[in-house]
């Protein structure tokens, strides 16, 4: 039997401050850069959930000593080592932890064998790999040419390496972040459009922290330094509590994220502001206020792909339609998110149209419906959002929200005290 969680309508409008815990893409990063570096580095503030736990073991797997208290939030990690024989890498659901771990595991001579769950099997690897290929590595597909499980070994000689961009900015972080470590560093070059541009921006920030050298989308030869690093709260998983205040009204502070974070994520609160609810700034959070009135809005969420299905689910509410573009590519994440996405708010009883690079929702009052969540975090995060102004919603297989955030419906529960 599928265990459900009922979300419960608001009986008045929020008011509440809220610290999501630490962003899984920083994390990830982070753990990778320092599992490269050459001594003792440690994480604060740091991701406990799925995601970060694969990449925990993978670069242990690679070498490196990871130790962890997660209720101080904290990983020490000693990098500088290698893989032993045979190291094999389970990278779970992780799209992050899989296309970084590749490229880190093919800078060493021995073969590392890297798979994951059949839902990241059906996720694409083809470019990755392939970039692996151009840059010296030795790679072998296991499974279907193109999806994991891939083993892949080194040295690699690195310098030119062209790599798409169009269907994830995962291959080009991965790579880049290998890059230092190639003989020759790494000069990238784009054969199509890059998507989710924000996160290679990231990149590059998490690994001048580390003490590379990146300049555009070139690498320079050379080694990362172990250092103490602060993690900020993820920025995707705050959009569901900023989301809330815009569907319930009243007011949530999302704190430790603001102007100065380093994720593209915290643009979502300028779409609530496009739609009508009041945004507040500072470095170090963000406040969404709102009446509950909302105008529907035409946006491209191209740069901000997770928040979309939380976008979905505010839209339902809003005064006139909603058309979100340019994100075609988040077919290919845990599920087609689009299609899923359309299919279950249609279920509701809603409106909701699929485009070719998105959807087109037209508000309503979603009726009573147990949501089936496609082994996506996002699907039960977002549609969740729903139960706090719509009576009868429930959101089948809640536990899937582990992926990312362990904590979610805890924290979100918090929102009415
Ligand atoms: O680099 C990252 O940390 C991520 C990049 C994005 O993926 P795509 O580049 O595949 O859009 C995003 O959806 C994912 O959750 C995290
Ligand atoms: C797409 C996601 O994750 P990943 O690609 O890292 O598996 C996500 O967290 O929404």
């Amino acid at each position: 039997m599928t265990e459900s969680r009922v979300i419960a309508p608001l009986s008045r409008p929020l008011d509440a401050v809220v610290r999501p815990p630490g962003s899984k893409s920083i994390t990830n990063r982070a753990l990778l850069c320092a599992a490269l570096a050459p001594g003792e580095s440690l994480l604060t503030g740091a991701l406990f959930a799925d995601d970060t736990r694969a990449m925990m073991e993978a670069v242990a797997a690679l070498g490196a000593s990871v130790s962890i208290d997660p209720l101080s939030r904290t990983a020490s990690v000693t990098g500088g080592g290698s893989p032993a024989e045979g190291a094999a890498v389970d990278a779970r659901q992780s799209g992050t932890t899989s296309r970084f771990i590749l490229p880190a595991a093919a800078l060493f001579g021995r073969r590392t064998i890297v798979d994951g769950t059949p839902q990241l099997r059906a996720r694409p690897f083809g470019p990755v790999l392939d970039a692996l290929r151009q840059v010296g590595a030795k790679v072998e597909e296991l499974g279907e040419p193109g999806f994991l499980p891939a083993a892949v070994s080194g040295p690699m000689h690195g310098g030119p390496v062209h790599v798409s961009g169009h269907i994830s900015s995962q291959f080009l972080s991965g790579l880049l972040m290998a890059g230092p470590l190639m003989r020759d560093g790494l000069r990238v070059s784009l054969t199509s459009e890059l998507v989710s541009v924000p996160y290679v921006e990231m990149t590059k920030a998490v690994m001048a922290a580390f003490g590379a050298t990146v300049e555009d989308l070139s690498v320079h030869p050379g080694s990362y330094t172990p250092r103490t690093y602060d993690i900020e709260p993820d920025a995707s998983a705050a959009s569901y509590f900023l989301g809330a205040a815009a569907i319930a009204g009243g007011r949530v502070t999302v704190s430790g994220l603001g102007t100065a974070s380093l994720q593209g994520d915290v643009r979502f609160a300028d779409v609530l502001e496009r739609m009508g609810a009041t945004v507040t700034r500072t470095p170090n959070s963000l406040t969404v206020s709102s009446s509950g009135a909302l105008r529907g809005v035409d946006v491209d969420m191209a740069d901000i792909s997770d928040t979309a299905q939380t976008l979905a689910a505010v839209a339902v509410f809003a005064g006139s339609p909603t058309r979100v573009r340019g994100i075609g590519f988040i077919r290919g994440k845990e599920t087609d998110r689009i299609a899923a996405v359309v299919t279950e708010l249609r279920r509701a009883g809603i409106d909701a149209v699929e485009d070719e690079d998105g959807f087109t929702i037209h508000p309503g009052l979603p009726r009573p419906t147990a949501f089936d969540t496609y082994e996506d975090h996002r699907m039960a995060m977002s549609l969740s959002l729903l139960g706090l102004r719509a009576p009868g919603i429930e959101v089948l297989d809640p536990g899937c929200v582990a992926k990312t955030y362990p904590g979610f419906f805890a924290d979100l529960e918090s929102l009415r005290s």
